[in-house]
């Protein structure tokens, strides 16, 4: 059930007491269509606790995807600042933010964006190969149980179904542990028993490693597994909600 809580509704100033693993500040985004100006993002304040779990929800176009795409360094903002930890992301060379990415970042995109020369193995720990990291197996066979892409691990994302491309690019996103998680609406393509699985999987790694999960999603019972409900609209945070648990 969700409730309003003592969390400011229409936060201007975004904490920073040090213990956000994202903060984003007067974050714009602006595109620009011929005479056309869309403020995707407009002038957003948010913070994000280590060890907290977020839905990111409100009608389409609201601007969901852009602001997680801005906070994760994809995308650069037009006005604003974003701080993954204590590394503000506009400060970092290219090269020093596909890092911070690799190392700190995970990302579930709605459009799975495997790579189709790859197996699924092979995608799920491309991560961890481009950052060099050691593979750690029994993590990695724990998320590819829980994803439940165990029987496909030598298939090519072509031969998968949407649902599970979709589980695929979750446990890429997984495989390194990355501090914070990004991920939109990555049960969008699931059946209602998978969905569950992957939400309880996403909740676990905020329970019990401390990982931050900012999460787009449409659906109430997708957003019922967060602490907490931003709910955008038209660029803006509209509500700031907890979820009592
Ligand atoms: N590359 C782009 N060029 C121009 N306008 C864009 C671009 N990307 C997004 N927009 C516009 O910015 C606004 C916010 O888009 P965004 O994708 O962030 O919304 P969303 O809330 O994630 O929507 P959905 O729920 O449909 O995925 C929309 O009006 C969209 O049309």
């Amino acid at each position: 059930m969700i409730t309003e809580t003592d969390l400011a509704v229409n936060r201007r100033t975004a904490p920073d007491d040090g213990t956000a693993a994202v903060r984003v500040e007067q974050l714009s985004r602006i595109y620009a269509a011929g005479e056309q100006r869309v403020a995707a993002l407009d002038n957003v304040d948010a913070a994000f606790a280590r060890g907290t779990f977020t839905a990111v929800m409100g009608p389409s176009g609201s601007g969901k995807s852009t602001l997680l795409q801005t906070a994760a360094g994809l995308d650069r903002p037009t006005s604003g600042r974003v701080w993954v930890g204590d590394k503000e992301l506009s400060r970092l060379s290219e090269a020093k933010l596909t890092r911070l990415r690799r190392s700190e970042i995970g990302f579930v995109f709605q459009n799975f964006n495997l790579v189709g020369a790859l197996t699924v193995e092979e995608n799920i720990m491309l991560p961890l190969r481009l950052s060099g990291v050691p593979v750690d197996r029994r993590w990695l066979d724990e998320v590819v149980e829980r994803v439940g892409v165990r029987e496909r691990l030598h298939h090519r994302p072509a031969e998968l179904s949407g649902g599970q491309q979709q589980r695929v690019a979750i446990a890429r996103a997984l495989a390194m542990r990355p501090t914070v998680v990004f991920a939109d609406e990555p049960t969008g393509a699931l059946d209602s028993h998978t969905a569950a699985d992957v939400l309880g999987l996403l909740r676990s790694i905020v329970d019990e490693q401390g990982q931050t999960i900012i999460m787009v999603t449409h659906d109430q019972t997708a957003a019922s597994y967060a602490d907490r409900v931003l709910v955008l609209a038209d660029g803006r945070i509209m509500s700031d909600t907890g979820v009592r648990r």
